[in-house]
């Protein structure tokens, strides 16, 4: 290597000769980049997800865990890791996807950081067995902690987002499914669950399969009506049990504790056996006979005023509930209400979605098990 090669500014001219690195140093140096690297992905990963733990959840539980992690992979990143950095010369820097370039919505942006910070951590896990003896062991237990956060989140997502629900829209079928649910949506809805009694499974898993992509994109919950089993076949956030549906234990069981279940009630004894079974929530009905529902009798705006004086869990009035008897229903104490007809049958399914709920909003709810 000639005199002027060597010429180093940041000794100020004084030649430093660095011998050329033998093959195991260069090998050494690419690792030390490579940590260093992933490092600070985790580390920037968890980040981003802590804020919304702590802005958008306020859950200091969540946010605590993602410092935590923060600070244990910080005690990792050496000075020599660091100084190996060559961020002029990193060749990926460059490197970008289309769907990096966009988030569509909260849910996804985590989904996409939690990949991030779990694919940064496999990498930590393999490549730190060449750095440290026991940096494979603890990236490995650290990966998993990350799973449990992202289930927690996601779970507590859920719970949090059905404290806030208050129109919830059970559909029927209809050619337009998908363009009806996508306008109530575009009113404000917030939770939808897909209903139909006569389908085969494979139409129910197709159309199932869109409408969780299209509640998603909206950030509201999508629940799968009866069937546990199709609620995971397409990921659902939850399930509907009626009363002679599966038992919520046995849903619980298949279906974990971060997705939602809620259960039929007609009266009290149902309701407080599906609060000691840990549902989530409770359909409160038929408040008025429905067509949508043939042979149920009314349980009457009595029900109503039952479980808003006893359910400690949230509930929604369900049964015959339209735009003229809605303030009826509010009246007799319910805040939250789950409707079929009025929207799936709306001339303008916006304009229902968005009446209904300037009625609900016009009430504070009161507060019910917070999920923690
Ligand atoms: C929110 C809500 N409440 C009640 C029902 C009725 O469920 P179920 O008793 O299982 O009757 P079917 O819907 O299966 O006919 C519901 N689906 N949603
Ligand atoms: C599924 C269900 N469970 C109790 S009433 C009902 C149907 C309510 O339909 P609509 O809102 O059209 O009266
Ligand atoms: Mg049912």
């Amino acid at each position: 290597m000639k005199q002027a090669d060597c010429y180093d500014e940041s000794t100020n001219g004084v030649v430093v000769m660095v011998e050329p690195y033998s093959q195991r140093e260069q090998i050494q140096q690419v690792v030390y980049r490579i940590l260093d690297a992933n490092l600070d992905r985790v580390r920037e990963g968890l980040r981003i997800i802590e804020e919304w733990c702590r802005f958008g959840l306020n859950s200091s539980q969540l946010a605590g865990e993602c410092k935590r992690m923060r600070q244990e992979v910080a005690s990792w990143h050496t000075a020599e890791l660091r100084a190996a950095r060559d961020t002029p010369g990193d060749a990926g820097t460059e490197l970008t996807h289309p769907q990096e370039e966009q988030r569509a919505s909260i849910k996804s942006l985590l989904q996409a950081n939690f990949c991030r910070v779990e694919e940064a951590l496999r990498v930590l896990e393999e490549y730190g067995k060449l750095y440290r003896p026991n940096m494979g062991k603890a990236f490995k237990q650290m990966r998993y902690r990350v799973y449990t956060l992202e289930s927690n989140l996601m779970g507590y997502q859920r719970h949090q987002l059905l404290l806030r629900s208050r129109l919830y829209l059970v559909t029927s079928p209809t050619e337009n499914l998908l363009e009806t649910v996508e306008a109530a949506l575009k009113g404000g809805l917030t939770l939808v669950q897909y209903r139909d009694k006569n389908a085969d499974d494979a139409t129910r898993i197709a159309l199932a399969e869109k409408l969780r992509q299209l509640c998603h994109s909206y950030n509201a919950i999508f629940i799968i009506n009866d069937r546990v089993d199709l609620a995971l076949a397409v990921d659902a956030d939850g399930v509907h049990l009626g009363q002679q549906d599966m038992p919520i234990a046995i849903a619980r069981q298949l279906l974990g504790p971060h997705r939602l279940i809620g259960r039929s009630t007609t009266n009290s004894d149902e309701m407080q056996r599906a609060i000691a079974e840990g549902a989530d929530y409770i359909g409160v009905g038929p408040v008025y006979e429905t067509p949508t529902k043939i042979g149920k009798p009314a349980a009457g705006l009595e029900y109503v005023n039952y479980a808003a004086k006893h359910c400690s869990i949230p509930w929604f009035a369900i049964g015959g509930i339209d735009p003229n008897n809605i303030n009826d229903v509010i009246d007799a104490g319910a805040q939250r209400v789950a409707v079929v007809r009025s929207i799936m049958q709306a001339e303008q399914p916006t304009l229902v979605t968005q009446y209904f709920l300037s009625q609900l909003n016009r009430i504070q709810p009161s507060p019910e098990k917070s999920y923690v």
